[in-house]
């Protein structure tokens, strides 16, 4: 058995433990990484790179097809198997020859096989051909081991080999009927995709469609997929499920009635891969999302960090946010206290400090790649309201911007900033229309930022572009 030190050991590559452990290298201590199947995580295979490969070509030919000129340049549908080939590309053929030889570039040993805590700082990796490394952290252990999709307890379910969110993604063909499970954002995005690639799709969205976001948002998604031949069934459940000998499989909901397709996604959320990482040696329950405070550091009961504080938890494994760029964001918080605590430095962790993820708890963007685009950042008007912010809530028509009307004909979208009047901020904003995501980012800035309106006032967007609408939303609110 061979036995190694390190500064830090970082248990999962994913984009959030790489994150971790390069921060770390670049703030002076060492680390090392343990990764069990493809550096690089969910993220680059079966998550954000190829779910978005698969989504972009349908959403260039329907932007095509929405201005005059193009559109008469437009003679056919989607090239499907182009389509996979580019997905293929972004997924990287399923190989991590590159993210392996960056983690070696940035000076990070690479062990690969399933960790585990072994004790207070040691983990034990077992690679595949069954043998044990144990690794020594000097300072911290990093769990940054993401999660799964969660396959519910519905009769005959397992049986019936369902697609989670990976098999579909990486899908070599597209089903002739595909039924999924779920209303949030897997379901959405490849509801459209898979729309787009030619399956007929039917949605079982138990509790709408994006029933979290602004109400507008599910309705606009729930009407653009219904345009495009998609059953929406809002409000159904499945109660069993059952797969015959042909392949075809039959969902019969609580209702009674019965949906048929080829394959079904579900998509009703994530399990934390925790189930067999040694929790249970720090006194933590196997299969369970790791509680931090605000410094990342893993707390049991009471709040209280395990041991002296040098177990931590970053990305979707800690639940605070399930998104690649705000789990990254939590991993150079992480590096850097880390860092800062091995060198016994000053640790900022105060609201919106250098060692805080505090974008966390009230200004996380996100972009759904539906069609419309929904991008978002900070609360929801029912969110401030559940917080006991007093609020005004604005709304503005995309349409009615010039630059829409030179984006694309036909142009439907909307704009909503929900202000805290209390202090004149803008604490949450959604759009939804053609080609909103990069749009996203200046809300983000208002959000974080804290941008008083009178302020904003100053900020002028460009003419003719769809960003007019900030102007249009402080007029609507009134100077
Ligand atoms: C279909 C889909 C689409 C998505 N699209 C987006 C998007 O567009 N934008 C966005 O921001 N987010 C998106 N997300 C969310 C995003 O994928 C996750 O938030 C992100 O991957 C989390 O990163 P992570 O490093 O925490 O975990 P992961 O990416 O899950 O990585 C964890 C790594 O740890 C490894 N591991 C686990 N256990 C062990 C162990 N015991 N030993 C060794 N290694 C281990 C795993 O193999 C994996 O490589 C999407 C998610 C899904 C499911
Ligand atoms: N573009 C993006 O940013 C993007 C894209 C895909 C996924 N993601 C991330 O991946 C995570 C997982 O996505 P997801 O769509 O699986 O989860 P989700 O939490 O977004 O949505 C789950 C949906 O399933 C429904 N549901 C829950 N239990 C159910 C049940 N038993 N039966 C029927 N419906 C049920 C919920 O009402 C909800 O609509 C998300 O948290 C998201 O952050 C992000």
């Amino acid at each position: 058995m061979d036995t190694t030190t390190y500064d830090v050991v970082v248990i999962g590559a994913g984009p959030v433990g790489e994150n971790v452990a390069d921060r770390v290298v670049q703030g002076g201590l060492s680390a090392a990484i343990v990764e069990r199947e493809l550096v690089g995580g969910e993220c680059s295979y079966w998550a954000c790179m190829p779910t978005k490969a698969l989504l972009r070509s349908g959403a260039a030919l329907r932007a095509a097809r929405e201005v005059p000129g193009a559109r008469e340049a437009v003679t056919g549908d989607l090239d499907v198997a182009a389509v996979l080939r580019r997905r293929d590309s972004f997924a990287s053929h399923w190989q991590d020859d590159g993210q392996a030889s960056w983690l070696e570039q940035v000076g990070v040993p690479l062990y690969r096989g399933h960790g585990r805590i072994g004790s207070a700082r040691v983990v034990e990796v077992t690679g595949a051909d069954g043998a044990t490394t144990t690794l020594t952290a000097r300072h911290a252990v990093v769990v940054a081991t993401g999660s799964a999709a969660l396959v519910p307890d519905i009769d005959g379910l397992r049986a019936a080999a369902p697609w989670t969110s990976r098999e579909t993604v990486a899908a070599s063909e597209v089903p002739g009927r595909l039924a999924i499970i779920g209303g949030g954002v897997v379901a959405s995005e490849m509801a459209t995709a898979f729309t787009d690639l030619g399956s007929s799709v039917t949605v079982l969205a138990r509790d709408g469609v994006l029933h979290l976001a602004e109400p507008f948002v599910g309705e606009r998604v729930t009407e653009s997929l219904r345009e495009k031949g998609v059953s929406v069934r809002v409000g159904t459940e499945a109660g069993s499920v059952k797969r015959a000998h042909d392949g075809t499989v039959a969902i019969t909901l609580t209702t009674g009635e019965q949906v048929e397709a080829d394959e079904l996604l579900v998509a009703i959320g994530r399990t934390p891969n925790t189930q067999d990482i040694g929790l249970g040696t720090v006194g933590l329950t196997p299969g369970a999302w790791l509680a931090v405070d605000d410094t990342m550091r893993v707390v049991g009961e009471g709040g209280v960090p395990i041991g002296d504080g040098w177990l931590y938890a970053a990305g979707d494994v800690n639940r605070r946010v399930l998104l690649t760029h705000q789990g990254k964001y939590q991993a150079r918080a992480v590096g850097d206290v880390i860092v800062a605590r091995a060198k016994g430095e000053a640790v900022d962790d105060g609201r919106w400090g250098r060692h805080a993820a505090t974008a966390d708890e009230r200004a996380v963007p996100q972009v759904v790649f539906t069609d419309p685009e929904i991008a978002s950042v900070g609360l929801t008007s029912a969110a401030a309201e559940a917080a006991g912010l007093r609020i005004r809530v604005v709304d503005y028509d995309l349409a009615a911007t010039a630059g829409s009307a030179l984006h694309a004909e036909g142009y439907r979208g909307h704009a909503r900033m929900v202000v805290d009047e209390d202090r004149t901020v803008i604490v949450g904003f959604t759009l939804a229309g053609p080609d909103v995501a990069d749009m996203l980012h200046a809300a983000t800035i208002a959000v974080v930022g804290e941008v008083p309106l009178d302020r904003l006032w100053h900020a002028v967007p460009a003419f003719p572009t769809v960003s007019e609408v900030w102007l249009r939303l402080l007029e609507t609110y009134g100077r």
